[in-house]
């Protein structure tokens, strides 16, 4: 097994960008990367691309050869899905083909074009990554899916709006500085509280907005970075994935996230890691009430103390542990398909110290991404270190 190097990342501004194709917006990400890693376009061995409602808001179900051209490689390019954790499998395999030394570099990332489509035909377009035979078509929406989440998980173990506020208020200040976040205005407890209601108990700022947007990495061998002397000081040094059941109704308990747990598990033996090593997080905040749940099942925090972690705190930019300092998917964006690269594109960011917000992590050596499918029904779970 070899080291897994994060040589280059890029990213576009995450928001509405209707009059733009996804191939444009992947080969922006891909330019950026490719210039951030001064590597050779001509070395990558794959492409590894996550994208999930192409079909619907492109009409375009195929895509990777045509991200591999707008990305101008040519290689074995495949189509990664795994609903909102699409980009973050498309990883996990480039990941796993560098370290089992079967290529050298590897392009991965992923697009979400969103905002071409009105609101109710995305709503419904994303809950086909919910059980469509029982759940999807009695009416469960994710916003209602994660509501049912949010109010199982007071009932367990208590928490109120105002937490989730919290949440919403942290992410929004986070993604002020960050010039590819969607949303760079601060929102206060007070305004997350009086926003319109989405589905009880979450309203407008418990959610992510629907967004445009590409991630790219360029992933590379250990060996390969120290040929060529390129400036690769984050290392890839645990991936792990998990999966649970479909439908919330088959579930044993809403409020947590056993997919998430396995992934974990998985993610820190393979770095050799235990939780309490972890300096800085990017979490899968679909909803406010995922981080928390995300939160509980990365082992940072024990079941029912998440839900505070935000309002007394230790999550913020200038808390112990900040978590989702690129605004999360609440401020920054999801694209759905894209959102597991940039998370790691903004880890790799803060630990090499070019991230707006890295001062408030100087000393950080290891970051954890958290990128969720569904309700959860995947995961996907990243450990970065700064290597020497
Ligand atoms: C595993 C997973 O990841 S599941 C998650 C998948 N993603 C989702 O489910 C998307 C969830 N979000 C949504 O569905 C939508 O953003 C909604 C329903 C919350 C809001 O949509 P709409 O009601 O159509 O809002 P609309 O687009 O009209 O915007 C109204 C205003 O709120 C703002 N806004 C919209 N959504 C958000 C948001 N989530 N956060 C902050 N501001 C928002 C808009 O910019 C707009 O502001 P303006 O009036 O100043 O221009």
């Amino acid at each position: 097994m070899t080291d897994v190097r994060v040589a280059g990342v890029g990213l576009t501004r995450f928001g509405s960008h209707p009059e733009r194709t996804g191939r444009d917006l992947f080969g922006e990400a891909a330019l950026r990367a490719f210039e951030d890693a001064d590597v050779d376009r001509a070395d990558v061995e794959e492409l590894n691309y996550g994208n999930f409602m192409g079909a619907l808001a492109e009409h375009q179900g195929h895509q990777a050869p045509l991200m591999a051209e707008a990305a101008g490689v040519r290689c074995p390019a495949t189509r990664y899905e795994s609903a909102c954790a699409s980009a973050g499998v498309a990883v996990r395999e480039a990941v796993r083909t560098v370290a089992a030394g079967d290529a050298d570099v590897v392009l991965a990332g992923g697009m979400e074009r969103m905002t071409n489509l009105p609101t109710d035909e995305v709503t419904e377009g994303l809950a086909i990554a919910a059980d469509d035979l029982f759940e999807v078509r009695a009416g469960v929406t994710f916003p209602g899916a994660y509501a049912l989440m949010a109010n199982a998980y007071f009932d367990a173990y208590g928490g109120s709006r105002e937490d989730l506020a919290h949440v919403a208020a942290k992410n929004h200040a986070n993604a002020v500085p960050n010039e590819y976040a969607q949303y760079r205005e601060e929102v206060s407890v007070e305004e997350a509280m009086d926003a319109p209601p989405v589905a009880e108990p979450l309203h407008l700022y418990d959610a992510c907005p629907i967004t445009d947007g590409a991630s790219a990495l360029v992933l590379v061998s250990e060996e390969y970075a120290a040929d060529r002397d390129l400036d690769a000081s984050v290392a890839v040094t645990g991936t792990g994935q998990g999966t649970d059941r479909m439908a919330l109704g088959d579930r044993e308990h809403l409020a947590r996230t056993p997919a998430a747990d396995d992934a974990a598990d998985a993610a820190y033996a393979d770095a050799g890691i235990e939780a309490d090593a972890v300096d800085v997080a990017e979490v899968h905040d679909c909803f406010t009430i995922a981080e928390v749940l995300a939160l509980e099942s990365l082992g940072l925090f024990e079941p029912g103390e998440g839900i505070s972690a935000a309002r007394e705190g230790v999550t913020t930019a200038a808390g112990d542990l900040p978590v989702n300092l690129s605004g999360g998917l609440k401020a920054k964006g999801h694209p759905v398909g894209a959102t597991g690269g940039s998370q790691i594109a903004e880890l790799t960011r803060l630990l090499r110290g070019d991230h707006p917000n890295s001062e408030h992590v100087p000393d950080a050596e290891v970051g954890v991404a958290h990128n969720a499918g569904g309700t959860v029904a995947s995961a996907v779970v990243h450990v970065l270190e700064v290597a020497e």
